[in-house]
């Protein structure tokens, strides 16, 4: 193997997916005795400053445990990771590394509410962090980049890929086109062209249920493997990464690692994407609305699987066919994934980011029913179950605190103490683009959510009176 050239791989976004999945990858190849390219990662937002300091003390190694559904545990040192990039105000280690030749590749999971875009899928220039990232400074993914690229073109240090491994649909596509946009805001036309052209963002599905790591991980991993580990994580067995091949620079060699390199990724983010994620935050929503805490406990919950099940059967299977993928076979898995115990995911987690969800995961299939005149009763079910647990986050009756990059707090109260506030809610652009406002749709929200309290009142009452 040719050692020589040792490329960079930098990372931007140091929560816990990218180093269960990501990462792990290219530990595996590492571990093949392919050495060539290796990670530094780094984070805009200041949240990660303690998990950082962490890794840099283990020299950016950490242990991943994961759990198969059947409760096998299995314990792996990843060692990929080779530079952990300081945080300061500037970004200025972000900026550096990114900048430098050796960096071929800057992946980035700054979450569904990062991108910052509208049912159209266009970018939103009145939300305050992209307003002050057009003033220069670096809150989200396009003012870093912008720093970064600026740098990068200073030195001539040529081309990059742009690697979004965010759960979005056409992931890459549409980051870029945020990207652009946001440059043309801006009015920088020279770094505009040079992003056109020297850069390349490729789709890809990303894909292993990686929750947020809990106390109890360290003192397993301590027992397992000897190693008093400051930053470990736990993920489920199951992993899957699909890529279009597409890297402007060079690339690792994945496909040696498992990861499926394609021309399209299309069959397998819609899936994903819908069977998957859409169902998730549903069970989530449900099961917090009923009082459970945990995914596994939620999709055990019969009613629960069934919303779950037949949304995907009767709305999404039709919306995704012909497809080369197997989706009874496909939803089946992913519900059982969901039941996994040992897991521990919690609905808080799943339950996030709900404002870019409806729109990115939810509302195509909703518009693609009406479109060959099939009702969706099936999917309504999902922005009603959203509907009823933004109610319970106005009225402070959430048993956690819900997370979402785009919520206007005062906006959503303002919502939610309207004389309507489902009429509010179903003539949202924003959630529901061309449905926004339609009487059938609105009525059949409305006739949803009236089926679910009483759903949940006949559920809080059989879990009172089991306890
Ligand atoms: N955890 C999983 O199971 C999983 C699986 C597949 C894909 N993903 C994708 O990865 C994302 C992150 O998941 P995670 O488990 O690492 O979450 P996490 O909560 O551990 O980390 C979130 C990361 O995003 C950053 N961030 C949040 N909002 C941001 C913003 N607006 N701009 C810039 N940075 C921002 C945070 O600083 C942090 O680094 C998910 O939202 C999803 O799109 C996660
Ligand atoms: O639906 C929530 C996601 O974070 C999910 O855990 C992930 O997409 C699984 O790959």
């Amino acid at each position: 193997m040719d050692n020589q050239q040792q490329r960079v791989w930098m990372h931007i976004g140091a929560g816990s997916f990218h180093r269960a999945h990501q990462a792990w990858y290219l530990h595996r190849l590492l571990m093949q005795g392919d050495t060539r390219w290796s990670i530094a990662l780094g984070n805009i937002r200041n949240d990660a400053n303690a998990l950082l300091t962490a890794l840099e003390k283990q020299n950016g190694e950490y242990i991943l445990e994961t759990v198969s559904p059947a409760g096998e545990r299995k314990y792996e040192r990843v060692t990929s990771i080779k530079k952990v990039l300081p945080w300061d105000e500037q970004l200025s280690a972000l900026v550096a590394q990114g900048a430098a030749t050796e960096t071929g590749v800057i992946s980035f999971t700054v979450t569904e509410g990062g991108y910052y875009l509208d049912t159209e899928h266009k970018l939103d220039p009145k939300n305050p962090d992209i307003q002050a990232d057009l003033l220069g400074e670096a809150r989200t993914i396009y003012g870093t980049l912008d720093r970064i690229l600026r740098q990068r073109i200073k030195q001539k240090s040529g081309p990059v890929t742009l690697l979004n491994c965010d759960n979005l649909r056409h992931n890459g596509e549409r980051f870029r086109n945020g990207f652009l946009a946001f440059l043309a805001l801006k009015g920088d036309m020279a770094m505009l062209d040079w992003v056109k052209n020297f850069t390349s963002s490729p789709n890809t599905m990303v894909d292993r249920i990686t929750p947020r790591p809990t106390a109890d991980i360290a003192p397993r991993v301590e027992e397992k493997t000897g190693f008093k580990d400051l930053a470990p994580l736990m993920g489920e067995s199951f992993i899957q990464w699909v890529i279009e091949d597409d890297f402007i620079a060079g690339r690792p060699a994945l496909e040696e690692v498992g990861v499926e390199m394609v021309k399209s990724v299309l069959p397998w983010e819609e899936a994903k994407i819908r069977i998957l994620n859409a169902s998730h935050s549903c069970i989530a929503w449900a099961g917090t609305l009923i009082g459970l805490s945990y995914i596994h406990e939620s999709t055990q919950t019969q009613s629960i699987c069934e919303m779950a099940w037949e949304y995907v059967t009767q709305d999404v299977i039709p919306s995704l066919t012909p497809s080369p993928l197997d989706l009874d076979a496909y939803r089946d898995v992913v519900l059982d994934r969901f039941r996994n115990p040992y897991i521990l995911d919690t609905n808080q987690r799943v339950a996030a980011d709900g404002l870019s969800k409806i729109p990115g995961m939810i509302a195509p299939t909703l518009i693609e029913c009406y479109n060959r005149g099939q009702i969706p009763r099936a999917t309504a079910v999902l922005p009603a179950l959203f509907f009823l647990f933004m109610e319970r986050w106005h009225e402070g009756d959430l048993p956690y605190t819900y997370q979402d990059g785009i919520l206007d707090a005062n906006a959503m109260h303002a919502r939610f103490s309207a004389a309507d506030p489902l009429a509010e809610f179903a003539r949202d652009e924003a959630l529901f683009g061309p449905l926004a406002g339609k009487p059938n749709f609105e009525q059949l929200l409305r006739d949803t959510v009236q089926s679910l309290r009483t759903w949940i009142t006949l559920q809080t009452n059989e879990t009172v009176v089991s306890q």
